[in-house]
């Protein structure tokens, strides 16, 4: 068997907070154990402060686990996750440099020649359909095309694996929909592996080969896994109308309900100190 490009075994998080006085012991994840083929599109859904942003912190090496292991292409993950390119959902681009010049900083930052950094730049800005904005500021795109920006912007760097925050969440449902096929064209032009995480089981299910479904926390873990067995490739509009869609639909929302609905309970519980 292949060795699977992101491998969590066990995996756990506490997060210490102290107020001055006590401290206080959250977990938040625990007992996560999950694969993801080179490749493989693999969405998590859960429900709200499950802790999915916690797994893909983690495996991004951004956020130190407290127990457990995570292999990226079979070596322990030490430090930051140098095989992974991350999209967040907040706006990652430099306000002071225009948008070929946000797209190659990565590229400038590995000591590439800016002539040959920015011959890339454009190419990729035309990928993503944004030949002729090169010179513009992130001030003067709309928030759809300064994601499009990031989107090359990740990419140039040809990551093996891509780390995906509810990229998408703040646009608007037209915007997001022409995202999400971007991306699924760009994607499987040349396929990576893909972790993305997502409140939107319907993009979950239009985007992914699985599904994984978090319980509510504490100790947030997997608690079903659903291979999204729909043709490729996908209009991500289009799919939702395909019976199977809403057969897959149906299957892990039966899971997923019940999860939100304790989210919301405990996260109130939480809230009011019980
Ligand atoms: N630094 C921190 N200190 C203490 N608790 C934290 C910290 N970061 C996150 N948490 C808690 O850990 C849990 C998981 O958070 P996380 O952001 O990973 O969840 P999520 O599933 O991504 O949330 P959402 O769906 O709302 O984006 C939440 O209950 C959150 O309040």
């Amino acid at each position: 068997m292949k060795t699977p490009a992101i491998e969590i075994k066990d995996l756990a998080c506490t997060y210490v907070s102290e107020d001055g006085k006590n401290e206080e012991h959250y977990t938040a994840v625990k007992d996560v154990t999950l694969n993801i083929a080179e490749g493989e599109f693999v969405s998590i859904v859960g429900p709200t402060g499950c802790g999915k942003s916690t797994i893909l912190n983690m495996t991004a090496g951004l956020l130190q686990p407290s127990h457990g292991t995570i292999r990226i292409f079979g070596e322990p993950l030490i430090g930051l996750n140098r095989r992974a390119g991350y999209m967040f959902q907040a706006e990652n681009l430099m306000p002071w440099r225009n948008a070929l010049d946000n797209v190659i900083a990565g590229l400038e930052f590995k000591g590439v020649p800016k002539s040959e950094a920015e011959k890339s730049g454009k190419q990729w800005l035309r990928k993503v359909g944004l030949a002729g904005f090169e010179d513009r500021y992130p001030h003067h795109l709309s928030g759809g095309m300064r994601k499009r920006v990031s989107m090359a912007q990740t990419l140039i760097m040809d990551p093996d694996i891509i780390l995906m925050d509810e990229s998408f969440s703040a646009l608007d449902i037209q915007t997001r929909q022409l995202m999400e096929n971007l991306l699924l064209d760009l994607w499987s032009a040349k396929k990576k592996a893909v972790l993305f995480i997502t409140h939107d089981l319907d993009e979950a299910i239009s985007m992914s080969d699985r599904v994984i479904v978090m319980s509510a926390g504490p100790g947030s873990h997997p608690i079903g896994e659903f291979v999204i067995d729909l043709p490729r490739p996908r209009d991500v509009t289009e799919v939702r109308a395909d019976p199977r869609f809403v057969a897959l639909h149906r299957a892990i929302w039966s899971v997923l309900r019940e999860e939100v609905l304790k989210g919301y309970e405990r996260q109130s519980q939480r809230r009011q100190g019980k």
